[in-house]
């Protein structure tokens, strides 16, 4: 029998702050190949500097990360880098070449692909999000509206084809027909997918299960109709029900 290999392992992750700060604290979980896992929790719980963690641009205090069955260690800085794919809750922070062809193509242009494969990557990626190549490729991103924006950095994030998304806050900032079309090209991807945000809706939407972490530390884990329906729980850590689910009888 194949033994699958998790495609990321957090095991007793704590991170301190240069300032002191206690933003992890002892967190642990697992994804598996082809899950879509949301991560919840209220402000300030840890959740984006756990994502920051997931490809090597924070490290950590004390704990281990594992990628790919990889140990997230200095050696496959580079692996980890291009098997986690990470998009930034705010795409300003991602965004910094001229044009959104030259800012898709960077990405993948610093893996080695060049010339007309390069091409055909960036247009198809930007054919997944939705932004038609000939009317965005020569457009300059700063002045792109925050929805265009969230696209352009989804899309040079999988033109580096990561195995693990992972996605701060992707619904932030959307309109409901933005937001809509987001869920549906999320459902639609292949990849592994950690998504953190507050749009518990879209949580239950497009992921199976769900992590609540709350002072740096997980408090609760499972399927996502169990936990996002569980009204005393969502509202011991600081969330309330999702929209959908507002007004039916308590569990
Ligand atoms: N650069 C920093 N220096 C010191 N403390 C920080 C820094 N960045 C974040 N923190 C603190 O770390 C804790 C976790 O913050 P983090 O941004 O990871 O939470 P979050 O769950 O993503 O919050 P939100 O839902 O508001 O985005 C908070 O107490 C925050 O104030």
């Amino acid at each position: 029998m194949a033994i699958v290999s998790e495609a990321l392992t957090v095991e007793e992750l704590y991170y301190n702050y240069p300032d002191g700060t206690a933003a992890l604290r002892g967190l642990s979980f697992k994804l598996m190949p082809g899950e879509s896992v949301a991560l919840a929790g209220p402000n300030g719980s840890g959740k984006s500097t756990l994502l920051l963690h997931l490809n090597g641009l924070l490290r950590p205090s004390r704990g281990r990360i594992a990628v790919g069955g990889k140990p997230l260690d200095a050696a496959h800085q580079a692996f980890a880098r291009r098997y986690v794919g990470l998009v930034f809750q705010n795409p300003e922070d991602q965004l910094f070449m001229p044009t959104v062809g030259e800012d898709v193509a960077f990405g993948p242009q610093n893996l080695g692909l060049a010339g007309e494969k390069l091409r055909e990557r960036v247009r198809s990626v930007l054919d997944q999000v939705g932004l038609e190549p000939a009317r965005f490729l020569e457009r300059q991103s700063f002045n792109l509206s925050i929805g265009e924006k969230k696209r352009v950095a989804l899309a040079g994030v999988l033109a580096m084809e990561p195995e693990v998304l992972v996605l701060d806050e992707p619904s932030a900032g959307l309109d409901p027909r933005s937001r809509r079309r987001l869920i549906r090209l999320l459902k639609d991807l292949p990849q592994t997918q950690l998504v953190a945000t507050h749009d518990l809706d879209l949580a239950l939407e497009i992921c199976s299960r769900t992590l609540i972490v709350e002072q740096g530390r997980l408090v609760a884990e499972g399927p996502s109709e169990q936990i996002l329906s569980d009204r005393v729980l969502l509202e011991t850590h600081g969330l309330e029900l999702p929209l959908c689910l507002m007004g039916r009888p308590d569990r």
